[in-house]
């Protein structure tokens, strides 16, 4: 018996991710068999007209969908350390239905300014205890307000309630990167310094943020992607083998090796913002915002010393990809001269996920010309695989309390210290045309060689 509490129910996160998410686990009959998700905002919504909501979000279903509207309530008029508006009368309903000792599980789809005081007030409305607490990304807006924000959290929550989500972590593709590179002494052996020559994490987006300029504008490509998502895709690569392939040693691998990143030099990095931007509705007329950041991480670990790894993300782009590549090197013997970054494994993280190996190899015919071939494996393609979205994976790990995939204070403290430079003395904002790959300036970042995607 779960209640689910969506804070943020009628945002933008909830209506593309976390709510189509409880959809696929209710169709595969992943959740628990009594639940009830009661949405939260500081509006006054009626349980019928968030249903509708819902139901529109869900491209208005028809099949089991009774069935799930059913499960759905609205708690309007905010929740705060002093009014829970409709909060507790709504769950204590719930409760009433489904069961009085059912799992609190609390979902965080709010801005991270948000989180103190929501947090705050489940301790002051008896709403912390023996309950899951899911917190979405960034957490925290700087290193201090991490700082304070994991005080805050840990004054009212023990750290097992806690349940940081970095949906990229959820990801098929992302687990193949340590699946892949465990099961296989050849995938072991190459993953360093010595076979691979850089590696790119490149995730351009042809998104525009005008459905969420408020938060948008406060956050910023920064925060909103490369502390989080790409440093974590960063450190899922360059981690160490884990004593074992169990949640806590995974968790733990991933984490060390964020005390190995190098904090990020600015001259190292360019931050972008698309054209017209600042025209949108909700963004400040003189915003700086970020809407593009690309910069070079070093990671200071025996395994990596001296491999650049270039990470790059930004909105309105001209295309959207979600890339993970490890560019090989090329031996200087006894070919006389190979193109460059020709051998590449690559891991494509969106959808269902792929992994790509691009190898050189003898063009057939009677010269000894050398191509580039690829071969691509898209993970659905395997046998009976039955892929699940990141959030329905995530959210499943919650319920079940596995937090294999979810991320530790210590690793987010020294996320936080790697890209304190970049916050503190940010480069100039570049401005750069929507459909385009961003600032110019960001192609110099891969020099000798190039970024793989765009150009
Ligand atoms: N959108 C996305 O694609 C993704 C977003 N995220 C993360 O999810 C979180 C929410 O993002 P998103 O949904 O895009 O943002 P939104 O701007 O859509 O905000 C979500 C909801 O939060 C509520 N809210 C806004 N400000 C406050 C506040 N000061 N106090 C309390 N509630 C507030 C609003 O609901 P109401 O007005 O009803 O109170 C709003 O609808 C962020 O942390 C973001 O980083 C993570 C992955 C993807
Ligand atoms: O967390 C976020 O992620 C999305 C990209 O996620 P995906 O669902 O396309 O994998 C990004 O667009 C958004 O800005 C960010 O908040």
């Amino acid at each position: 018996m779960t209640v689910f509490v969506l804070f943020g129910a009628t945002g933008d996160l909830a209506a593309r991710l976390v709510l189509p998410a409880f959809w696929t686990l209710a169709n595969e009959g992943l959740l628990p068999e009594d639940w009830l998700l009661v949405g939260n905002g500081r509006g006054d919504v009626s349980h019928e007209n968030f249903r509708a909501h819902v139901r529109e979000v869900l491209g208005s279903p028809k099949k089991g969908w009774a069935e799930f509207a059913k499960r759905l309530r609205f708690a309007g008029g905010g929740f705060n350390s002093d009014s829970p508006g409709s909060l507790l009368d709504v769950i204590g309903e719930a409760r009433a239905q489904i069961g009085v000792n059912s799992q609190l599980v609390h979902y965080l789809a709010i801005p991270p300014v948000a989180f103190p005081e929501i947090t705050k007030a489940l301790g002051v409305h008896g709403l912390a205890k023996g309950s899951r607490v899911v917190y979405e990304k960034p957490f925290g807006t700087s290193p201090e307000s991490f700082r304070s924000l994991n005080r805050q959290v840990h004054a009212v929550l023990d750290e097992s309630q806690v349940y940081r989500i970095d949906h990229f972590l959820g990801k098929e593709a992302t687990q193949q990167l340590h699946a892949m590179r465990f099961a296989n002494q050849t995938m072991a052996a190459i993953w360093s310094r010595e076979h691979v020559e850089s590696v790119q994490i490149d995730v351009p987006e042809t998104l525009d943020v005008a459905n969420r300029a408020q938060f948008y504008d406060a956050t910023g490509a920064v925060l909103d992607m490369l502390v989080t998502h790409l440093f974590q895709v960063a450190a899922e690569v360059a981690m160490e083998p884990p004593a074992s392939l169990g949640a806590a040693d995974l968790q733990a691998a991933r984490e060390t090796v964020i005390r190995r990143f190098r904090p990020i030099d600015p001259a190292e990095a360019v931050l972008g913002q698309f054209a017209g931007y600042r025209d949108i509705k909700g963004v400040a007329p003189k915003s700086r915002t970020d809407t593009f950041v690309a910069a070079k991480l070093w990671i200071d670990s025996p395994r990596w010393r001296g491999v650049p790894f270039l990470l790059r993300t930004g909105k309105r782009l001209a295309a959207s990809e979600q890339r993970v590549s490890l560019v090989l090197r090329t031996p200087g013997a006894p070919f006389r001269k190979l193109p460059p970054q020709a051998n590449v494994l690559s891991f494509s993280l969106a959808g269902d996920g792929e992994v790509d190996l691009t190898l050189l190899a003898k063009k057939p015919g009677i010269a000894d010309d050398l191509e580039p071939a690829s071969v691509a494996l898209p993970l659905a393609s395997l046998p009976e695989a039955d892929p699940i979205p990141a959030y329905s994976r995530l959210i499943h790990d919650v319920l079940i309390g596995d937090r294999a995939l979810f991320t530790r204070p210590d690793g987010l403290s020294a996320a936080w210290k790697a890209v304190r430079p970049l916050l503190d003395t940010p480069p100039r904002t570049i401005a750069y045309e929507p459909g385009s790959w961003g600032p110019a300036k960001a192609r110099k970042l891969a020099a000798p060689h190039r970024w793989l995607l765009g150009q």
